[in-house]
């Protein structure tokens, strides 16, 4: 049992904190050693099983990031921009596996994330599910097997709380789509029409984005040609998924050298 990795989640009272936590207390793999919230929030200070609303598991929500990874092996980050950049210092720190699911992330935090993991090993993926990342695969192969007659965008769905457009997995999905048709990305991206737009640039990958109620996530790449479409989904039923794969990356990367890596790596995929 103690030889078990330690895992730390931060942003614990969160959709895919709570599903984190019940997933590494569920695991024979791993064991709960720390959850980190933010200052103020009303978790802090609760032990974390009877803040679920459940039995006390002898694990205090902490907002001291440091106290908590000192303890940890791999620390499981689904959280804000902001924070999982200071978080990722700390756990190279603490030389502890870091695994970020955070989404919404710019050049500049993706540029200290990097700097970080030239120290540690961090994994990072805007999906950590299996499916998600077959479909990425298979987006290239579509992408590259086609030439720009054919229209690409990418529709996704997610609920109504969620605060970035267009999804993490989005732009993975059109990243895979710009490197299959050997087009750079930014260059071709098309997001948020509206008004007056002209017809479509040809060799555009457009991105559309949809939020309601409590879809989990959905994710089409269409691929649209005279007389005929192709339509790659995903559909994300339950959070459970990303917090599976989450576990999994941060049990793959116990073992590794300092790096980046992502779901790719971690799915030999
Ligand atoms: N890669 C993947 O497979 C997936 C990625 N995501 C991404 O994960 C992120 C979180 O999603 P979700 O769980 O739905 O969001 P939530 O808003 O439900 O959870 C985020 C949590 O992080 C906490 N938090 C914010 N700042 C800090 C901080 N400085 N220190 C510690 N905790 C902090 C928030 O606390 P408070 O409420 O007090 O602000 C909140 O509890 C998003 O970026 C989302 O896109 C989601 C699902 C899958
Ligand atoms: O915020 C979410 O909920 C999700 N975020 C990720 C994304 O931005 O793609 C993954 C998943 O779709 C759920």
């Amino acid at each position: 049992m103690g030889d078990m990795p330690g895992i730390v989640i931060t942003g614990a009272s969160g959709r895919m904190g709570q599903m984190l936590i019940r997933t590494v207390l569920a695991s024979d793999k791993a064991r709960l050693v720390g959850c980190v919230e933010r200052s103020g929030n009303p978790w802090v200070g609760r032990d974390v099983g009877e803040a679920m609303g459940g039995a006390a598991l002898g694990v205090v929500v902490t907002d001291d990031p440091l106290e908590a990874f000192a303890k940890a092996q791999a620390v499981i980050d689904f959280t804000t921009p902001a924070a999982t950049v200071a978080f990722a210092a700390l756990a190279a720190q603490a030389r502890a596996v870091h695994v970020i699911g955070t989404t919404g992330l710019e050049p500049e935090h993706l540029a200290k994330i990097n700097a970080a993991a030239r120290h540690a090993v961090i994994v990072r993926a805007g999906n950590m599910s299996l499916g998600v990342n077959l479909l990425v695969t298979l987006t290239k192969k579509v992408a590259q097997a086609l030439d720009a007659d054919w229209d690409i965008e990418v529709i996704e769905a997610h609920h109504n709380r969620k605060v970035d457009a267009p999804s993490g997995t989005a732009l993975m999905l059109g990243q895979a789509a710009a490197e299959g048709r050997g087009v750079d990305l930014d260059a071709v991206r098309d997001a948020g029409r509206d008004g007056i737009t002209g017809a479509r640039t040809r060799g555009d990958i457009g991105f559309s984005a949809i939020r309601g109620g409590d879809i989990v996530g959905e994710h089409d790449v269409l691929f649209a040609g005279e007389g005929e479409r192709i339509i790659l989904r995903h559909v994300a039923t339950d959070r459970s998924i990303f917090a599976r794969g989450a576990l999994r990356a941060a049990l793959w990367g116990q073992d590794k050298g300092p790096g980046a890596y992502d779901m790719m790596h971690v799915l030999g995929l």
